[in-house]
């Protein structure tokens, strides 16, 4: 099956676009009401590239990453008529179940963060990950198997070929994310999503499964979606960082950008709430204080604004469009706006 492929031309070197997400919104309706969980939100994902998209929890991160793969279910999920999301130019929301199957699985898949509950109790490793490669494949047993040998001996597990019999329970939760990394990577995916991949692990172990993920990924061009509330972890990983913040996303650029040049006051607290090697203060860790709005209510203003320590009238009463800093950076802030006041921030 093929896609069409749509190029853009960037400084002469062509980019190919695989994801292109325009204007997507998603609720969820709950007797309480309408949960307003990804708020128009749009990005691209190149190819071979990894972007980041950093966010505290409840912001919308996982229900974008559900509705690139197709998991958004009606009547309960409802992604919005205006939204767009295309693979290779294709808009995966007008998909056919043939290519939902080809798609999910084969061109993309994810990684999520508990291993334990994604993966099936009851069936042994081996077949997990052999389960898949036949669902996207026609391959023997015998390939499928040695197939999955390879991909748990590239995902680090010792003993790969005994490995393949045990169940998911039998493994620490460092090896189950690592077979989870093997599901995900058993058909060469030209999208990963990597849905909060660490957070349950303890920080070697974080550090290896990151390692691992970027390795296999430089190795077969897989373009990656980290998601992660710890803008920490993104800094020598990602090319690109989107800051999302109340469904919507309020900074985005390179990963200098976001670390040297941060021009959103949320960007810049949660790069003040990375703890330093160097802090030897013994005071607290500095936190963000205040929660985010209701997503069934949510302001008609910047949604940081209850928070945000330069928050000026118009914040509460309008929503910033999104100012241009060149080269893919912008911010929706109103501090950008060229009459506003000017204010210094330091990290
Ligand atoms: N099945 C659901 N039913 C109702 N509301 C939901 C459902 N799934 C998500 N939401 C709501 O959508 C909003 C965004 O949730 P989402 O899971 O995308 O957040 P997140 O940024 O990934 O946070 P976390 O890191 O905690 O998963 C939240 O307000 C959440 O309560």
């Amino acid at each position: 099956m093929l896609w069409i492929q749509e190029c853009a031309n960037e400084g002469g070197i062509t980019i190919t676009q695989l994801l292109e997400v325009t204007n997507l919104s998603v609720s969820y309706h709950t007797y309480a009401g309408e949960v307003q969980s990804v708020r128009g939100i749009s990005f691209d994902v190149k190819e071979g590239e990894t972007l980041a998209i950093v966010g505290e929890s409840g912001c919308g991160k996982s229900v974008t990453a559900r509705s690139i793969m197709g998991l958004i279910k009606p009547p309960i999920g409802e992604i919005k008529l205006s939204s767009e999301i295309r693979y290779r130019g294709k808009n995966i929301l007008t998909f056919t179940s043939k290519e939902w199957a080809y798609y999910r699985g084969g061109e993309s898949s994810i990684i999520f963060q508990d291993a334990l509950t994604a993966l099936n109790p009851t069936m042994t490793i081996g077949d997990q990950i052999t389960e898949n490669i036949f669902a996207h494949e026609k391959i023997s047993k015998k390939a499928a198997v040695e197939r999955a040998t390879g991909l748990l001996e590239q995902v680090g597990i010792p003993d790969a070929s005994k490995k393949l019999k045990s169940y998911p329970h039998q493994l620490s939760g460092g090896m189950r994310q690592r077979v989870m990394i093997a599901i995900a990577f058993a058909c060469n995916p030209k999208l990963l999503i990597a849905d909060e991949p660490t957070t349950a692990l303890d920080v070697t172990i974080q550090a290896q499964i990151l390692d691992m993920i970027r390795s296999l990924q430089v190795k077969k061009n897989t373009s990656v979606m980290l998601i992660t509330h710890d803008l920490g972890i993104v800094a020598n990983i990602a090319s690109r960082v989107i800051i999302m913040y109340s469904g919507r996303i309020v900074e985005r650029g390179s990963s200098d950008d976001i670390f040297y040049h941060p021009k959103h006051p949320y960007t810049i607290a949660l790069l003040r709430a990375i703890p330093k090697l160097t802090d030897k203060s013994k005071e607290k860790l500095y936190s963000i204080e205040g929660r985010p709005p209701d997503l069934l209510d949510p302001p008609k203003g910047c949604p940081f604004a209850a928070r945000c320590p330069y928050c000026m009238n118009v914040c509460v009463e309008a929503n910033p469009e999104s100012f241009d800093f060149g080269l893919g950076h912008t911010a929706s802030c109103w501090l950008h706006h060229s009459q506003a006041p000017k204010v210094e921030w330091s990290i």
